[in-house]
């Protein structure tokens, strides 16, 4: 699906991410973890083309990101749903309306698309809070808005950058079990995550890999996890 091929990214002069290899193979769940600023964020970014290496090669779906155009590059993104570290909302849009930009914004037909809006509220737990403005949601509540408005699209890949960051325990177990049901139905899911507790309790429900970034490479972690 997404695949990293001894990727380097560098700005101003300083080195962050070398020799990079990774392959987010169909169907596959992987966790990366690394301490703050290690690179974590850039990486998603690098698999979705938001920037691009500085050495080495992003492939997606068989395309070499940096070879793509505007147009392509659009299209492709359609395909991966990424949940940002910070979740931005417009916030003056309600919650149901945030969800579905991105299909207002690609133009589909909203009235086909009310009954996926439907089910995919009630899937995270939000039907009550559709007509919410964002600054009215809780943590928890948020970061479930961002998870739907990810997955608004279909899309094949998920990268979810700290995903249950400022949730508690029980949210962030919730948040894990959103992510487990995705994969199993077939999507690919990377999640960024400095929290190990969630990783353990991830290996009773899903089979995923964890990667580490560590003095800017990117290790498979051991059994010390
Ligand atoms: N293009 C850039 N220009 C300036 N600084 C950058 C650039 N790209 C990355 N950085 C810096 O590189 C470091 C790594 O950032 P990144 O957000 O990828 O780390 P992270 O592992 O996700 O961190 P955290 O866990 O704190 O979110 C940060 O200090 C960031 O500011």
């Amino acid at each position: 699906m997404i695949s990293l091929e001894q990727v380097g990214y560098s700005y101003s002069g300083k080195e962050l991410l070398s020799d990079v290899s990774v392959d987010l193979s169909p169907g596959s769940f992987h966790f990366l973890t690394g301490p703050s600023g290690s690179g974590k964020t850039t990486l998603i970014k690098l698999c979705y083309g938001a920037l691009l290496p500085t050495v080495g090669r992003v492939r997606a779906f068989d395309a070499d990101l940096a070879a793509l155009d505007r147009d392509q590059t659009a299209l492709l993104r359609r395909r991966v749903g990424v949940v940002h570290q910070d979740c931005r909302f417009l916030d003056h849009l309600p919650l149901a309306d945030n969800i579905a930009l991105p299909l207002i914004v690609s133009g589909r037909d909203m009235g086909q698309e009310n009954t996926n809006l439907t089910d995919l509220m009630h899937w995270v737990g939000l039907s009550a809070r559709a007509d919410a403005l964002p600054p009215e949601l809780s943590g928890g509540e948020r970061q479930r808005a961002a998870l739907a408005r990810a997955v608004i699209m279909s899309p094949d890949v998920i990268l979810a950058d700290e995903p249950t960051g400022n949730v508690d325990w029980d949210m962030s177990q919730r948040l894990l079990k959103l992510l487990v049901e995705l994969n199993r139905m077939g999507k690919t899911v990377l999640v960024a995550s400095h929290d190990l507790a969630l990783i353990r309790a991830a290996k009773n429900q899903v089979q995923a890999r964890v990667l580490r970034i560590s003095e800017k490479r990117l290790q498979l972690a051991g059994a010390d996890l």
